[in-house]
């Protein structure tokens, strides 16, 4: 009997995850499919930082969420014949039994044409984080020709994608990342003007250096100290764009009510900071997708993966990506 294998979140995650908050199940896969049915098989599966907060609106025993790309086993359904590639929500699973027609768009939707490009991008570059650079940084920070734009996480999934768009867009740009190796990735590999690590370079006398006049955008990845730091470094109307707080997400004593005190550089700069989730742009979502995919094709957007090795390898690579052990895309070959 053929069955397939899925993460259950066991226990809530309280400071760093371990593998107690999470149990491996077994599940019997059907020998047919009903009418409007699809089965699909993972390929390649997303862990995600957004995983470690979001998980704290379900209740223990959910399976584990996130996306992946994967492949239409049986099909009963005409949008999707067998042997094609999805991106589903599906969850930390190896085999999905849905109707598609009960899903909506964002849950579920054919990978696009990647011409070429490895379909594992349709989890990074050419998904979500890629669309989220995108967005995050032209529709937030709308950096312009000349500017000098910061940008922290940045060789991560996201991080290393928005660099490269400030670059595209003319802009002098600067990454905070956790290593001496990712800095040289960014400056020599993806041709980030400075990038500094944040563990163990001054963050105060790197902007001095790197940015004498100010900085004008800042993509936040990260919050923290590092965050208040690059913020207080900024010029008149400088705007920041608030994507996500991985400095905080293993951290037991979070005080989420109060706010950090921004209000002086906030007020004297006149800066603009604004909070979004990627999904506010689903109705653009594959205009983000093609642009990012020209940029490849051109040569101008390059793109890295960091991939672990098997389906029970799940929660390593999720501790792994918390800890800093990727550089570009974290994700899971089955
Ligand atoms: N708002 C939205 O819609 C979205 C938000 N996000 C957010 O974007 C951010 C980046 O996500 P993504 O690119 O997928 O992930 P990454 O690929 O950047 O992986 C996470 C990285 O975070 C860094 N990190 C871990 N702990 C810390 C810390 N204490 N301080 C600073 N950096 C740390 C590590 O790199 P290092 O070695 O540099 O420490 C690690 O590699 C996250 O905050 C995420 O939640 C992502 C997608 C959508
Ligand atoms: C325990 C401390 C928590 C601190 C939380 C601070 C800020 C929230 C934050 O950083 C949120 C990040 C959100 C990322 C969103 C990612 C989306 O793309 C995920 C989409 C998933 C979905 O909607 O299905």
């Amino acid at each position: 009997m053929v069955s397939g294998k899925k993460f259950i979140y066991a226990k809530a995650f309280n400071g760093q995850p371990t593998i107690e908050n999470f149990r491996l199940e077994e599940f019997q896969l059907p020998d047919t499919v009903k009418d409007g049915e699809v089965l699909f098989k993972a390929e390649y599966l997303s862990v995600d930082p957004y995983m470690r907060p979001y998980m704290a609106r379900y209740p223990e025993g959910v399976l584990m969420i996130g996306e992946q790309v994967a492949r239409v086993l049986k099909s009963a359904h005409p949008k999707y014949p067998e042997g094609s590639l999805v991106c589903g929500k599906f969850g930390w699973a190896t085999h999905t039994l849905i109707k598609p027609d009960e899903k909506d768009f964002s849950t579920l939707f054919p990978l696009p044409d990647l011409k070429g490009q490895p379909t594992s991008y349709g989890l990074g570059v050419l998904g979500m984080p890629g669309n989220t650079a995108y967005f995050g940084l032209l529709e937030i920070c709308k950096p312009k020709e000349g500017e000098t734009v910061v940008v922290t996480g940045a060789a991560g999934a996201v991080g290393s994608v928005v660099g490269q768009i400030a670059k595209i867009k003319g802009c002098k740009v600067i990454g905070f990342a956790g290593s001496q190796e990712k800095c040289d990735y960014l400056v020599k590999d993806l041709g980030f003007d400075y990038a500094f690590n944040y563990k163990t370079d001054d963050i105060k006398e790197s902007l001095k250096k790197a940015a004498p006049k100010g900085v004008d955008c800042y993509f936040d990845n990260v919050g923290g100290e590092i965050s208040s730091k690059i913020i207080g470094h900024m010029n008149l109307y400088g705007r920041i764009s608030v994507c996500g707080a991985i400095s905080a997400y293993n951290s037991k004593n979070v005080t989420l009510e109060l706010a950090p005190i921004l209000q002086p550089s906030m007020v004297f700069q006149q800066l603009k900071m604004e909070g979004f989730v990627v999904t506010r742009w689903a109705d653009r979502w594959f205009e983000g997708i093609q642009q990012n995919l020209k940029w490849i094709a051109e040569g101008k957007l390059k793109y890295t993966e960091t991939v672990t090795e098997g389906f029970l390898n799940m929660p390593q690579a999720f501790f792994d990506m918390l800890n800093g052990k990727n550089t570009g895309k974290a994700i899971v070959k089955v």
